[in-house]
């Protein structure tokens, strides 16, 4: 049923490219068996015709020898023209299912995909619709082709003998229903083991790889490997058992099809139609029963792969069902105001509160830091605020507006992030950095805020903006990441700034000049900063403590450290 729901939309649309190489199949599967059936009857009228002198020179070579040429010839293109056509099809359907499930896979945030594997999704995003290729490249145009040559075959055999028809037609839907539906059943278990080992083996190995560095360096790398292995075995073993259902169920459907020749041979010798004896009509008859082989071959395995299709359409079916939690508003802009979080009551799962009765207004323009230790909460408001989860209650207004109540796009180009974690992506320097602006920015202001986030030199070599820098960033140091993620900022004009430990692991005097920096391009802006280190709270307008989910203590620099113990002891430990 999902299968169907999946790809129904999709059939719709690319139906001529689909029923071009049904079509082709056919015409192909038709100049086969009509090949081998003419080649027969051509050969046997000829031997036939060769038996006296006046009936070999009264025998017609030319047209049967002109027919085979043109069958042949047909079959050749046609299933050149079939595999252009259904391979173009294939192409576009996953084409369109990728882009379906990456379309679902967008609007999610972080709360929706909290329980999927990034390589889980890509599994999803790869493997599995891979796997739908063959319900139509494998299954339907077989099984399409196969229902139309076994009509126009009985039609065809049933011109002159309609028991014959009836024989080699009827046997081949007996032998067709019986066959596959069984291994189909017997197989089904192996081949959603495939997908899923498949599955598990592709999301390991990419942990495995990702975290290749920490596994060598804490010796756990054989532990993993082993793992890895055994899930790769298993992998095979189930692959072996599909092997040899499918090798299995075309001994069968072969051994079903000889003695269908068998039988279509003693019925044909006793006469075709009203001709006893047969004459060269029986060879016709036979071979064509012969050729029928063509269209059973690829149905053998086809059904037994059906148990893979349905769970892997399962799977994909999944996401693009799933539905965000987090819904928009349709207002097209957040009007400037006070950042005002109103008895929020947060936790990431039931029962486990990571906010409590949090109230907090933060003033328009002004400058604050959040603190507190480690776990308390502090990313979370920033979580909250850019929407990744909604607050089980209470709201968060920026002036009057609730931020539920705008758009995703008004709230992105409201807020800029500097994330904990800053991700570069496999790219050039220049795509790095242009991505955190609205409209495509040139080379000389992408030039302007390297240098002053103390990079220029990245862009020195030949390569200039255009400088690769590896996998994830990989050709850069840490602090270069960082100082990347606050170009990014730099770069974005919005009227809220949030910071979430922005210089950690940068030295004390970069750290200040990139606050420096970051302060400078915030002067008219919002700027809410969490931090660990108690580095230029002098310049902080306010400083909020938080404890067990609230805001324990407020106010300046100077007001916490005549107030506050722990801060100032944090304020001395830090001189
Ligand atoms: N996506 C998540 N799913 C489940 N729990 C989470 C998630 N993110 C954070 N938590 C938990 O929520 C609590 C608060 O996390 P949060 O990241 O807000 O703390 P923090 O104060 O920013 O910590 P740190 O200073 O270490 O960055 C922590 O106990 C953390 O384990």
């Amino acid at each position: 049923m999902n299968l169907i729901k999946l790809f129904l939309p999709l059939l719709r649309r690319q139906w001529l490219m689909m029923f071009t190489g049904l079509l082709l199949a056919f015409i192909t599967l038709v100049a086969g068996i009509g090949l081998l059936s003419l080649s027969g009857w051509f050969l046997s009228a000829t031997a036939v015709a060769g038996l006296s002198l006046a009936t070999a020179q009264a025998f017609n070579f030319f047209t049967p020898a002109g027919g085979v040429r043109f069958l042949s010839i047909a079959r050749t293109a046609s299933r050149y023209g079939e595999r252009l056509a259904t391979h173009e099809a294939t192409f576009r359907l996953l084409t369109e299912l990728r882009v379906k499930v990456w379309r679902a896979l967008m609007p999610l945030a972080d709360k929706d995909l909290a329980g999927l594997r990034q390589s889980e999704l890509l599994n999803r995003l790869v493997a599995d619709i891979d796997t739908l290729d063959h319900l139509y490249l494998r299954l339907l145009v077989p099984m399409g082709a196969f229902v139309a040559v076994l009509l126009a075959l009985f039609a065809f055999i049933g011109w002159f003998d309609s028991r014959l028809a009836m024989l080699l037609c009827g046997g081949v839907l007996l032998a067709l229903c019986c066959i596959p539906l069984s291994f189909y059943l017997l197989g089904r278990s192996s081949a959603v083991a495939v997908v899923n080992e498949k599955r598990r083996y592709r999301v390991q190995s990419l942990e495995f790889l990702g975290g290749l560095a920490e596994l060598w360096l804490f010796g756990a790398l054989d532990k993993y490997r082993h793992d890895l292995d055994l899930t790769e075995q298993q992998w095979q073993r189930s692959q072996r058992t599909m092997a040899s259902l499918q090798g299995l169920s075309q001994a069968v459907l072969v051994l079903v099809h000889g003695v269908l020749i068998l039988l279509m041979l003693v019925m044909a010798s006793s006469g075709v139609g009203d001709r006893v004896p047969p004459g060269p009509l029986a060879a016709m008859v036979l071979f064509a029963s012969l050729a029928v082989m063509e269209m059973l071959m690829p149905l053998a395995g086809a059904f037994s792969q059906l148990a893979g299709c349905l769970a892997a359409g399962d799977r994909v079916n999944d996401i693009i069902d799933k539905k965000s939690d987090i819904a928009f508003g349709d207002k097209a802009q957040l009007p400037a105001g006070d950042i005002y979080f109103e008895d929020i009551e947060f936790g990431y799962q039931p029962r486990h509160p990571v906010l409590s009765q949090f109230s907090l207004r933060i003033r328009q323009g002004s400058r604050v830091a959040v603190l507190g230790k480690t776990g308390v909460g502090k990313s979370s408001l920033f979580t909250l605020l850019t929407r990744g989860y909604n607050p089980d209650s209470g709201r968060i207004l920026v002036g009057e507006t609730d931020i539920q109540d705008v758009t995703e796009k008004a709230l992105r180009s409201a807020i800029t992030v500097v994330s904990q974690r800053v991700h570069l992506f496999a790219g050039t320097l220049k795509d790095n950095l242009a991505m955190a602006c609205e409209t495509p920015p040139t080379d000389v202001a992408l030039m302007q805020v390297l240098e002053r986030v103390g990079l220029g030199y990245l862009a020195e070599g030949s390569d200039g903006l255009k400088q690769w820098i590896g996998e994830g960033g990989r050709l850069l140091s840490g602090g270069e990441t960082r100082r990347i993620g606050i170009a990014r900022a730099l770069l974005k004009d919005s009227p809220i700034l949030l910071l979430d430990e922005p210089t950690e692991g940068l030295d004390r005097r970069t750290e200040r000049q990139m606050l420096a920096l970051l302060f400078e391009h915030a002067k008219d802006k919002t700027l809410v900063m969490i931090s660990h280190r108690l580095t230029a709270m002098t310049e902080m307008d306010a400083i909020h403590i938080l404890e067990n989910g609230r805001v324990r203590a407020s106010g300046s620099h100077e007001a916490l450290v005549a107030q506050h113990p722990e801060y100032r002891a944090l304020s001395l430990c830090r001189e």
